[in-house]
């Protein structure tokens, strides 16, 4: 009973001690790094989404195009609040974990890659290029197979998981870095399938050949 007593005592003093040992001040909470690293994530989301609705704008007219192409919904929304709420958790109770700056840099690499391999999708596809999958073939929709398209069949989700992985690597969170990568390989593996689908139908032959010589862009997706 004595010893139950010592060991509960123990406890009582020792996690908040070791809990405030490894946390954070204030002043290490609006430090460089978290200034820095929480900059980066905003400026990178902003333009990520701006730049999607302009060029959506630039392609397809202002009166096709709805807010919705700003890509931003609820489970998206949710992931965000999530990655941001792992931050501020762990620069409270493990500050040391932000600070490995060359992890942080790799991904401040993957968002700028990300983002210019999405960009330069976009920009190839031109009005082949819609936020929402094509059902029915248009006559003016086009099989488009030059650019980066010659490299990859899927270079704008490419682009995207190489982006939205990255701003996680970039904050240097664990969770959501694994999180992102499960979710958002998930998200295109079954689009993909959705979206070749119809692509087959509009295509035919040239999607085979097309698809047999040019690898999805999307790891493990054939
Ligand atoms: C959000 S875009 C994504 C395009 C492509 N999957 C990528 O990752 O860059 C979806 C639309 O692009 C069209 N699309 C996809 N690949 C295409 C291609 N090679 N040529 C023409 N249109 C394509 C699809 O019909 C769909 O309506």
């Amino acid at each position: 009973m004595q010893f139950l007593n010592h060991f509960l005592v123990d406890i009582d003093t020792q996690i908040p001690a070791l809990i405030l040992r490894n946390s954070a001040s204030l002043s290490e909470i609006f430090s460089y790094t978290a200034c820095r690293q929480l900059f980066q994530m905003f400026f990178a989301v902003l333009f990520f989404h701006v730049s999607e609705y302009v060029l959506a704008v630039t392609f397809h007219g202002r009166r096709n195009v709805s807010l919705r192409s700003l890509l931003i919904s609820q489970k998206y929304l949710f992931a965000m609040l999530f990655s941001l709420m792992e931050y501020v958790t762990e620069i409270f109770f493990f500050p040391k974990l932000k600070e490995y700056w060359w992890i942080s840099n790799l991904g401040l690499l993957m968002v700028l890659v990300g983002e210019i391999v999405r960009k330069m999708a976009i920009i190839t596809a031109g009005r082949a290029f819609t936020h929402l999958i094509k059902i029915r073939h248009e006559e003016s929709h086009e099989l488009v197979t030059h650019g980066v398209f010659g490299f990859v069949r899927h270079p704008s989700y490419c682009g995207f998981l190489i982006w939205s992985v990255g701003t996680q690597i970039m904050l240097c969170n664990p969770i959501s870095t694994i999180g992102f990568t499960i979710v958002v390989w998930h998200f295109f593996a079954e689009r993909i399938v959705y979206e070749e689908y119809f692509l087959r139908q509009f295509f035919g032959s040239r999607y085979e050949e097309y698809a047999r010589r040019v690898p999805s862009g999307v790891p493990f997706v054939k």
